[in-house]
């Protein structure tokens, strides 16, 4: 199924044969359509033969696209919507992740249009809304599979891309998946973008849909939509609130809840545990965990945005030994889009992430899903742990509560969700405060992005509902902070009467009302009169401040107002000027509008590297990458006339020939080769003996207690070499030397003018220790005062002469 894969009727002037075969399709398509509508009539919904896709009146395009999808046995949830859904019911479906609810409603779609028999003119037939675009894009990828063999059109509108973009294409497609904010956007906006003619309307999650973020927008976006369809609602946790159902005006809806009587709501070959972490202990107990199961695919759920920042980086800088990702609604579409195909590509890995991709999200395979911050509710906590055992997979589950969080777990039991108590076990321990610590000092990017975490985690803490499980006044602030590697605790302010869900969803209901674009699993923005910012927070956002790096304000993308990822959405939407941004580099290379926006053009040996686009621009960070568009090298040798010749220069075969035959040359070289290395060889002994000889005089030298003497002498001579230090004091230098007694005390104080020297690395334990132990012994008897030289190996000459020695 392609975009506009309609329009090939369009080409040419059809022959009487073509004609002929034509209208004899057509009848034959509408001999099924009639087959299919009566089949379907017929259909017994309850019949217990229902177990495959064979056992449904589908039309063929649709089961070839399954066939080829690999999908035959129904599943339970599938059983039973699928032939109400054919029937054209309205219905409010639930039941367990992972249980198939996607292809619950995408067989419908397409047989519902297949049999209304409808073409690109007919526009927009089917509207699918999901709430994150992980999930949409998901959405669109199974109908992609599925629906192959269909000639619909089929569009996938989330944003991340320019309005006018999509608007054009908007017009042709019969099946749109979305975002109900970027929706409508451009059922406001755009214009004759028609739905009068919507036959089915799907919500999937549909309760996160209803929820109170994207409550507007869907009220708005309902009202663009013909009161005369059909509707779907599926999720794992559904709502049944009257209101709801009214205000999506679905008629007599049919509850579909196959799990309903199951003792437990969350799939069987889900094992759920939940360990007791106080505060201070969290991330040691995640790192500790991260270590312990390096060979897994692993999701780490987080409560913001901030909080994953700060534990990718952090344990990205301590290298755990798995490959670490991150995810959460701030990034850029793009960044996103990567991220989530590279942790669904992936083997072994670990993904940080907020609840962005808590609900629907099918990433193949995951063995672990982690809460590290407990989630609001136990419905957030299903979907999240939904990541794992999905379908007929297994999986395994791990909550993090804190002490004062226990209450979490009488939620849970009344959503029917067994999860048993486990131990961390004590040899798997080990504190990382010290290197977060270190990290935060060494790096001041990673000490602020902790401040906000910190913040941000405590704020979510106040801000929960449910005060009976997140008690903010019990938490131990000072050990959080110091867990994190802070020297003290942020200070926090907060407003009366602010609610986390509020918060977190204040980015949807701006957007709905017209001011910004739709998120997951962020920190709602605020406006700033009406935030109440703490001073770190004010440090952060200050433009001109030196200390934060370029690379502090990535990390803390979110906050910048130039991050035209997301943000490109509000200002399309809102109509503001542009910034100019990677997609109007790309634009512009494309349709040749340099003026606006000239690449740069960058001389790399002889070629040219043209950086038009943001990934290039990242290049000229790395040398290594950079190395790829560079000629190769060629290595040079030069003559004693200075002329430049390459390495290896090709001799003319004929002045070859002329030079005698080749088994004598080789013969000759390898003998001039082996005499040098002979040569060579003796000398490098001679050398090696002398070194030893000088060394053995100088321990003797030193044991009759001539260093002094000696030394006085380079002053000396040093002193003839520099007439003004002459002039002051010719004993000055010698003086300022450190005594034996002296040295420690000039290290330590950390010198004069020049930093004190390092004092060697010792890697072993020679004899020259004994000696020097027995001569300071010696000394010490007799009183006299020695320099000591050191002599430990510090360039390859004293290494070599030193291995010499050892292999004597
Ligand atoms: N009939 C089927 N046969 C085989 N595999 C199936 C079938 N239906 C769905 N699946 C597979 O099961 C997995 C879960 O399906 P899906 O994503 O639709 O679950 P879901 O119920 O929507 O889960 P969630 O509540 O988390 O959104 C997918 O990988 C899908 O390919």
């Amino acid at each position: 199924m392609a975009p506009g894969a309609k329009s090939a009727a369009a080409r040419g002037k059809p022959s009487k044969a073509n004609t002929e075969a034509r209208s004899l399709k057509r009848k034959r398509d509408q001999d099924d359509v009639e087959k299919l509508r009566k089949a379907v009539d017929e259909l017994d919904i309850k019949s217990p033969d229902i177990k495959s896709f064979t056992d449904l009146p589908l039309c063929s395009a649709t089961f070839a696209g399954l066939r080829a999808s690999h999908f035959e046995t129904l599943t339970d949830v599938q059983k039973v919507a699928i032939p109400l859904a054919l029937k054209g019911k309205d219905i409010l479906g639930a039941a367990k992740t992972g249980s198939g609810k996607t292809l619950a409603f995408l067989v419908p779609v397409l047989e519902a249009l297949y049999r209304a028999q409808w073409t690109e003119l007919d526009g927009l037939g089917a509207l699918i809304i999901s709430p994150t675009r992980e999930l949409a894009v998901q959405i669109f990828e199974v109908l992609r599979k599925i629906g192959r063999k269909h000639t619909f059109s089929a569009g996938l509108v989330i944003g991340g891309k320019s309005l006018l973009e999509e608007a054009e294409r908007l017009g042709r497609m019969n099946i749109l998946v979305c975002t109900p904010g970027r929706m409508l956007q451009h059922l406001d906006q755009t214009a004759g973008f028609d739905v009068n003619n919507l036959q089915i309307l799907v919500l999937d999650e549909a309760d996160r849909i209803m929820d109170m973020g994207f409550q507007s927008a869907v009220d708005a976006l309902v009202d663009h939509l013909p009161k005369d369809r059909q509707t779907l609602l599926f999720s794992a946790t559904q709502s049944k609130r009257v209101s709801d159902l009214a205000r999506l005006s679905l008629k007599d809806p049919e509850y579909v809840s196959v799990h309903e009587e199951a003792t437990s709501a969350t799939p069987i070959n889900l094992q759920q545990h939940y360990i007791v972490v106080p505060l201070a202990e969290k991330l040691e107990t995640l790192w500790g965990f991260l270590r312990a199961n390096l060979k897994s695919k692993i999701i780490v759920f987080l409560s913001s945005g901030k909080q994953v920042r700060f534990v990718y980086e952090s344990f990205k800088r301590m290298q755990p030994g798995i490959s670490l990702l991150h995810l959460h609604g701030r990034q850029k579409q793009l960044a996103r889009l990567e991220v989530t195909s590279r942790f669904g590509a992936a083997k072994f890995a670990c993904l940080f992430a907020t609840d962005v991709v808590a609900r629907g999200v099918d990433f193949p395979a995951v063995d672990w899903v982690i809460q590290a911050d407990c989630p609001e509710d136990a419905d957030t906590y299903i979907h999240r742990v939904g990541r794992t055992a999905r379908y007929e997979s297994k999986g395994k589950a791990v909550l993090f509560l804190e002490p004062t969080e226990l209450a979490f777990l009488k939620r849970l039991a009344h959503k029917k969700v067994p999860i048993q108590k486990v131990n961390v076990k004590e040899t798997k321990k080990k504190s990382i405060t010290d290197q977060l610590q270190s990290l935060c000092f060494q790096s001041p990017d990673l000490k602020y992005l902790g401040q906000k975490a910190f913040i941000s985690y405590t704020r979510s803490i106040h801000l929960q509902k449910d005060k009976e499980v997140f008690k903010f006044k019990k938490l131990d602030l000072d050990a959080l902070a110091a867990s994190m590697g802070l020297a003290g605790a942020p200070q926090i302010k907060f407003q009366k009467g602010e609610d986390v869900k509020r918060l977190k969803n204040a980015s949807r209901e701006a957007m709905s009302s017209g001011s910004e674009s739709d998120h997951e699993g962020g920190e709602g923005k605020k406006s700033k009169k009406d935030e109440v910012r703490t001073k770190y927070q004010k440090m952060a956002e200050r433009q001109n401040q030196d200390v934060l790096s370029s690379h502090y304000r990535k990390l803390l993308g979110d906050d910048d107002e130039n991050n035209n990822g997301e943000e490109v959405d509000e200002q399309d939407f809102l109509a503001v000027k542009r910034v100019l941004g990677d997609d109007d580099l790309d634009k512009a290379a494309e349709d040749g509008t340099k003026d606006q926006a000239m690449p740069k053009v960058i001389q790399l040996g002889k070629s040219e590297l043209v950086i038009d686009s943001n990934r290039r621009e990242k290049l000229l960070k790395s040398k290594k990458k950079l190395l790829k568009f560079m000629d190769k090298p060629t290595k040079l040798v030069f003559d004693d006339d200075g002329n430049a010749h390459s390495l290896y220069e090709l001799q003319d075969e004929d002045d070859f020939k002329q030079e005698g035959p080749a088994a004598r040359l080789r013969e000759e070289f390898v003998e001039t080769e082996a005499t040098k290395v002979r040569e060579a060889d003796v000398e490098d002994k001679q050398a090696a003996k002398d070194r030893r000889r000088e060394k053995r005089d100088r321990a003797k030298a030193r044991e009759r207690g001539e260093e002094l003497a000696q030394l006085e002498q380079q002053t000396a001579r040093l002193g003839d070499s520099d007439e003004d230090e002459m002039d002051e004091d010719p004993l000055a230098l010698l003086r300022s030397l450190p005594m034996p007694d002296d040295r420690d005390k000039v290290d330590s104080d950390g010198g004069d003018d020049e930093p004190p020297k390092k004092k060697a690395k010792k890697w072993f334990q020679d004899d020259s220790d004994d000696e020097r132990a027995q001569l300071a012994a010696k000394n010490k008897k007799s009183g006299k005062k020695v320099i000591e030289m050191d002599h430990e190996p510090d360039n390859l000459q004293d290494l070599e002469a030193l291995a010499a020695g050892l292999l004597d």
